[in-house]
């Protein structure tokens, strides 16, 4: 049974359970919806899905992820009729058509976040409403290094202020007011930095997916203490990827490992000299990165807002999505 209360040992009320915005459910009555799900996959979609280079078990995507394409592309159709409703209201005074439905992925480093957003706009492309579906990641608004430097903020990179916080929401405005090309800078895993002069284009897509660390930050105030719009406000629907610290670690760990085999070697690549050490002194140097870093910024920055989004996909040490809580409310 889909439990809709979740109840509160604290409450003096035993009979009268907390109310909570979200419906929380267990993986199995998540992936029993999948049978109300149309658009099963084809082999050859299996295939393609294969070839994104990510190491997706495809039960996990019949389960999970189908079912998730689903009702975003119910909630996409939900949407376009209310923008219909607000167009016939408005007559010409503020109607506007072809606005993207934006969705925001968010959740610590190494959760997972880079996988879910791939997944998503390969298996939402495939909606006949929808088939243009654009994925960008927040890191092409970070500060670039000789400004993180300047601003000491070289160990805080991923930290709220590591970004151009006001480009970012500008850029995700502007897709969403329908212009028809936007811009980002591009950022760089081999360098470690913004690729001087490199932009990438988005043109008005069906859907727009953002990936990042900081995208259910509220907005900070102006300076004259008044509350601005922030980027999640422009969100049609978000997803907070969650799991627990200790397995993320163990996640940010593996991908090191791995990424020593491979991209580290590059001659060009700010880590090679990860390639040149022991594998336990490499290892060493990323476990003081997650835990002097990216774990301080989960913990202080990234899990507070995790209670923003509309759904939270809970995973376990394999991946594999346990609980998933969805607003209702
Ligand atoms: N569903 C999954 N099954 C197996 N491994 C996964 C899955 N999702 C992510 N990973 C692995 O976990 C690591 C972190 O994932 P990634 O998407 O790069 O995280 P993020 O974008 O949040 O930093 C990577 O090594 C990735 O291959
Ligand atoms: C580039 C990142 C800040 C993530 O950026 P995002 O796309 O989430 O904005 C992160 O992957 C990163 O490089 N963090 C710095 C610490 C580290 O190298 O682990």
């Amino acid at each position: 049974m889909i439990s809709s209360v979740s109840s509160s040992p604290r409450s003096a009320h035993r009979s009268r359970p907390e109310a909570t915005p979200y419906v929380d459910l267990t993986r199995a009555e998540w992936s029993a919806l999948r049978e109300k799900t149309p658009l099963p996959l084809t082999a050859e979609e299996v295939e393609k899905l294969r070839g994104l280079g990510d190491v997706i078990d495809l039960d996990e995507v019949r389960d999970i992820y189908l079912p998730l394409s689903r009702l975003l592309n119910l909630y996409v159709k939900a949407t376009d009729g209310l923008r219909g409703a607000l167009n016939t209201f408005l007559g010409e005074q503020g109607s506007q058509s072809g606005t993207p439905f934006v969705i925001g992925v968010a959740g610590s480093v190494a959760v997972g976040k880079s996988t879910v957003a791939r997944l998503l706009q390969a298996l939402l492309s495939r909606w006949p409403e929808h088939p243009r579906v654009e994925l960008v990641t927040t890191d092409g608004f970070l500060l670039p290094t000789k400004e993180l430097q300047a601003r000491g903020l070289m160990s805080r990179k991923g930290f709220p202020e590591s970004y151009d916080r006001r480009a970012l929401t500008r850029f995700v405005a502007d897709i969403k007011a329908g212009k028809g090309e936007v811009t980002a800078p591009v950022y760089s895993h081999l360098i470690y930095d913004i690729v001087p002069g490199k932009r990438l284009t988005v043109r008005r897509p069906d859907i727009l997916i953002v990936e990042g660390l900081n995208v259910l930050q509220p907005a900070l105030p102006g300076k004259d203490g008044r509350t601005r719009v922030g980027l999640a406000d422009y969100f049609d629907f978000s997803v907070y990827v969650d799991a627990r610290p200790e397995d993320i670690e163990h996640w940010y760990l593996n991908r090191f490992r791995k990424l020593r085999e491979t991209a580290f070697q590059n001659p060009s690549s700010y880590f090679r000299k990860y390639t040149q050490v022991s594998e336990e002194e490499a290892l060493d140097y990323a476990r003081t990165m997650w835990r002097t870093i990216n774990k301080v910024n989960l913990l202080e920055n990234v899990a507070p807002t995790r209670g923003r989004a509309t759904l939270v996909l809970r995973k376990g040490p394999d991946h594999k999505v346990q609980r998933l809580s969805l607003r209702k409310l």
